[in-house]
């Protein structure tokens, strides 16, 4: 069984492999710390770093493990506990206290984390941040070279907004990525990437009322893989599915930018061609038909073929009249044999 800490998928593991950077980003800069804190004299501060390039270190090799999660968990706690830790000691005026904002950043990372929950603490850590200008004054410390604190203010607040900006950088893009696939997922049929049936209504909708205005003939085609049930029966479902794939492949070759295939049904394509006349049309079937005969598989003794209908889509007709008239034809094409293509009479109308 997966350990509930276990990343799921892709974006998590982009997101591992980026925050894998970050955390060796962190670790060196907590022993960098440690010299720091011993060039002012804060040996606490210093042996604390000791214990935090052990913590980043383990969070490391939780990453290399997968367990995101609980990697993003242990790197918020220690960063909380560091910040506090820093600002009891010395104070504000350093500006250790800006750490708890990268926290909260770490924390919202954690997409088991429920946003309920990742809020509620992202919310007390701010708390935190902000009580630490009122409750952690004056320092207990007398510290050496206090003069340098508000360039240590200064740097600090630009280490921690590296991670702010790049946290939201990351959520930004894992947005814009999902959206994209979900777009794709939506319009288009999973085996043969053409368009699915309900996207593709609104694509031949506008390529049509185009094709209207500026006066241009629009050719509708149903194409269906011949005895395609034998295939199955005879070689089974997978390669059912691969003869499929392939002749998508083969239709999608041959159509151009502005045309639109779909997947139909099972094993039957429709072929909506804009700015493509009845002649021109009928050439690109053909190639297409050809095309599909041609190609060869795996069993030997397997031929592939495909039947088509064309309708030319006259200005005045409705999707629904083109498409039954396009149905007719092909079906007029399976009744003279298959492997062939037959163009719907409705198409010499004027
Ligand atoms: N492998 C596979 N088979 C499918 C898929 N979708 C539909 N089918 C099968 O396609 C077959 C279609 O058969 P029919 O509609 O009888 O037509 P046909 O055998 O191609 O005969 P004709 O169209 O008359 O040449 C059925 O057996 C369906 O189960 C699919 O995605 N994959």
């Amino acid at each position: 069984m997966d350990h509930p800490h276990k990343k799921p998928n892709e974006v998590e593991q982009l997101k591992s492999q980026l925050l894998l950077k970050v955390a060796w980003y962190c670790l060196f800069l907590h022993a960098m710390l440690i010299l720091v804190f011993l060039f002012v004299e804060v040996e606490l501060l210093a042996l604390f770093n000791i214990f935090s390039v052990a913590t980043w270190w383990f969070g490391i090799k939780l990453l290399r493990k997968d367990y995101l999660s609980l990697a993003l968990r242990i790197f918020s706690l220690e960063v909380t506990a560091h910040s506090i830790v820093v600002c009891l000691l010395i104070g504000t005026d350093y500006g250790f206290q800006f750490y708890l904002w990268a926290a909260s950043c770490l924390l919202l990372l954690d997409i088991q984390l429920k946003l309920k929950q990742a809020v509620s603490w992202c919310t007390a850590i701010i708390i935190m941040f902000a009580y630490t200008y009122i409750g952690f004054i004056p320092s207990p410390y007398q510290i050496a070279y206090h003069e340098y604190a508000p360039y240590i203010h200064f740097l600090n607040v630009v280490v921690c907004g590296i991670p702010m900006i790049y946290t939201i950088g990351l959520i930004r893009e894992i947005t814009i990525n999902q959206r994209k696939e979900l777009e794709i997922l939506a319009a288009h049929d999973s085996l043969t990437h053409l368009f699915n049936r309900r996207y593709a209504l609104g694509l031949i909708h506008r390529a049509q009322q185009s094709c209207v205005s500026q006066k241009t003939p629009i050719c509708v085609v149903m194409a269906d893989i011949d005895h395609f049930k034998r295939v199955n029966d005879r070689y089974g479902h997978e390669l059912g599915d691969e003869v499929i794939f392939r002749v998508s492949g083969q239709l999608k070759r041959h159509l151009n930018d502005a045309d639109i295939g779909v997947r139909w049904g099972g094993e039957e394509f429709l072929l909506v061609l804009p700015n493509c006349s009845l002649i021109e049309t009928q050439q690109r079937i053909e190639n297409i038909r050809q095309a599909v005969e041609a190609m060869s598989f795996q069993a030997d003794d397997l031929c592939v073929t495909m039947s088509f209908g064309i309708a030319l889509w006259h200005p005045t007709q409705s999707f629904e009249s083109v498409l039954k008239y396009a149905d007719v034809a092909l079906y007029n094409s399976k009744h003279k044999g298959r492997n062939t293509l037959t163009i719907a009479p409705e198409s010499a109308l004027t």
